[in-house]
């Protein structure tokens, strides 16, 4: 497990700071430091996943440069978690989080299986969730893996408690940013604004503020697409996204007007998302 920086928990590993390359859950604070050596290279491994019945996407991120080759999840599916743990044994990973982007209304995550499966693994969500978890997220934090890490943005509109992980910047390795938008910002579209305490105002305000504002190459990697789509950028969403190119006004009247069915899972979904997927609840 990582430790970056400050805590600003009394058991925190996500950080205002830098993160550090130490090894053991607790940890030296800051090794580098420490012994004046120079902080290691990261090595991105990035695999998307897909989960059909859903069209959700997971993804997985892990530094391969760290010896502990250290990972995290993003919005795992329950109906998938078989599938990821494999994954992750397959590529000698040792997965530290699994993270949601907000609390799923369509599909039951993975994070409570994946817990039980993989013991030491800790779930994360957004506080404005109001969501249990064991790690409470608020803008600005910083979820590390080795000396990789995604940084917390708040960008709710879909849902109240809807974040956003985007890959840290800085670090001197050819990846461009990756951005993580959960139903906040899809591929041409966004998320629904008509349940679960969603407003259309705060979407677009969200978005342009603080996805919009990333690298025009950002990479925009959603929670779900419905037309096949895998990857967008930023540059090509100001472009061409449907909804988030009108005026506010505008776009408000888009979302009122979607008249899209409410999910079909959302009764059983929301209410086990609310506890880490029902499997372990913490
Ligand atoms: N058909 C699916 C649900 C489809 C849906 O409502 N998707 C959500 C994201 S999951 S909360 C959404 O925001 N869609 C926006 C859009 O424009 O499609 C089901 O029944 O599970
Ligand atoms: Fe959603």
């Amino acid at each position: 497990m990582q430790v970056c920086g400050v805590s600003r928990l009394f058991n925190a590993v996500f950080l205002k700071a830098h993160c550090s390359s130490s090894s053991g859950a607790f940890g030296l604070r800051n090794p580098e430091i420490m012994t004046g050596s120079t902080k290691a290279q990261p090595s991105l491994l990035f695999r998307q996943l897909f989960e059909k019945e859903s069209s959700t996407y997971t993804y997985l991120l892990a530094d391969t440069a760290h010896s502990d080759r250290p990972a995290v999840l993003v919005d795992p599916v329950d109906k998938t978690a078989e599938r990821d743990v494999a994954l992750v044994e397959q590529l000698g990973l040792k997965l530290l989080y699994v993270m949601n982007t907000h609390v799923h209304a369509d599909h039951v995550t993975g994070t409570g299986l994946l817990k039980k499966k993989i013991p030491g693994v800790k779930s994360a969500i957004s506080r404005a969730s109001g969501a249990k978890a064991d790690i409470h997220l608020d803008a600005g934090d910083k979820i590390c893996f080795g000396n990789l890490y995604l940084e917390v943005r708040s960008t709710p509109g879909h849902t109240e408690g809807c974040v956003t992980y985007v890959t840290g910047e800085g670090l001197e390795q050819p990846y461009p940013r990756m951005a993580f938008t959960g139903d906040a910002l899809l591929i041409r579209g966004c998320g629904r604004t008509d349940f679960q305490r969603g407003d259309a105002s705060r979407l677009y305000k969200s978005v342009h503020s603080q996805i919009f504002t990333l690298p025009k190459e950002t990479l925009i990697y959603p929670a779900h697409d419905y037309k096949g789509h895998m990857v967008s950028t930023v540059g090509e969403e100001l472009k061409f996204n449907t909804r988030l190119t009108k005026d506010e006004e505008e776009f408000k009247l888009i979302m009122q007007n979607l008249g899209l069915p409410y999910p079909k899972l959302m009764d059983v979904a929301v209410p086990s998302n609310m506890l880490c997927g029902f499997q372990d609840p913490v």
